[in-house]
């Protein structure tokens, strides 16, 4: 489904990788390793079209990236570095600004639902500003619950301030998602405890 051909990174005029081939098919998980400024996020926006590859190739079931990108929008979720919400937005409004910027419209219970099973449903109508880390972070990983499902998924350091609940419900997510023939990109720099699931590997 998601295929990279000798893909190459330069940011700021310096090679971070090359040569990075592989294909993933459906139930995929890829794990991205690395150190900090290794090229995880750089990565990552290269998989879902939001920088170009300096060479290479990024295919999306045959559709090449980033020129299909605004097609291919409504099949993948990316979620980034250090959950990037609108501070003086509530959770509510975000998740519904990130729906809107997909092409989709959903109802205001359907987001609070959402927000339900991240645990924060509470803190769906405070500004974004007062929350903690962990709590932004569940508000944006709720995106995971809304519907439609989107089958890749892109999660830029998920687990990042996550408690063992909300680890735990995340897991389960990306387990879920893998089961239903979806693929999932995550990265990582902690040397993340496997869960034992099969898993292709890259250390940049
Ligand atoms: N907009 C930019 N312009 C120039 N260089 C950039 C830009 N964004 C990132 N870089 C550089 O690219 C390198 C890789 O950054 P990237 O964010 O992809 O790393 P990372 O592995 O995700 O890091 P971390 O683990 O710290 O999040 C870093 O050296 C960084 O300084």
């Amino acid at each position: 489904m998601l295929e990279l051909e000798r893909l190459a990174c330069e940011r700021g005029g310096r090679r971070l990788f090359g040569g990075l081939s592989l294909v993933l098919h459906a139930g995929d998980l890829l794990r991205v390793h690395g150190a900090n400024g290794s090229g995880k996020t750089s990565l990552l926006r290269l998989l879902c079209g939001l920088q170009t590859p300096s060479e290479g190739t990024v295919r999306w079931r045959g559709r090449l990236l980033p020129q299909a990108r605004e097609q291919i929008g409504q099949e993948q979720i990316y979620l980034a570095h250090r959950a990037a919400l609108a501070d003086e937005l509530s959770p509510l409004e975000n998740l519904r600004w990130a729906q809107a910027l997909s092409g989709q419209t959903v109802t205001n219970e359907t987001l609070r639902q959402a927000l339900d099973a991240t645990g924060v449903r509470a803190l769906a109508d405070q500004p974004v500003r007062a929350l903690s880390e962990g709590q932004r972070q569940r508000c944006a990983l709720a995106r995971l619950a809304l519907p439609p499902p989107r089958a890749l998924w892109l999660l830029d350091e998920p687990f990042n301030a996550l408690d063992a609940e909300a680890n735990g419900w995340l897991r389960e997510r990306i387990a879920a998602q893998r089961r239903a023939g979806g693929v999932v990109v995550l990265s990582d720099h902690q040397g993340l405890p496997h869960d034992g699931a099969p898993a292709i590997e890259v250390r940049l």
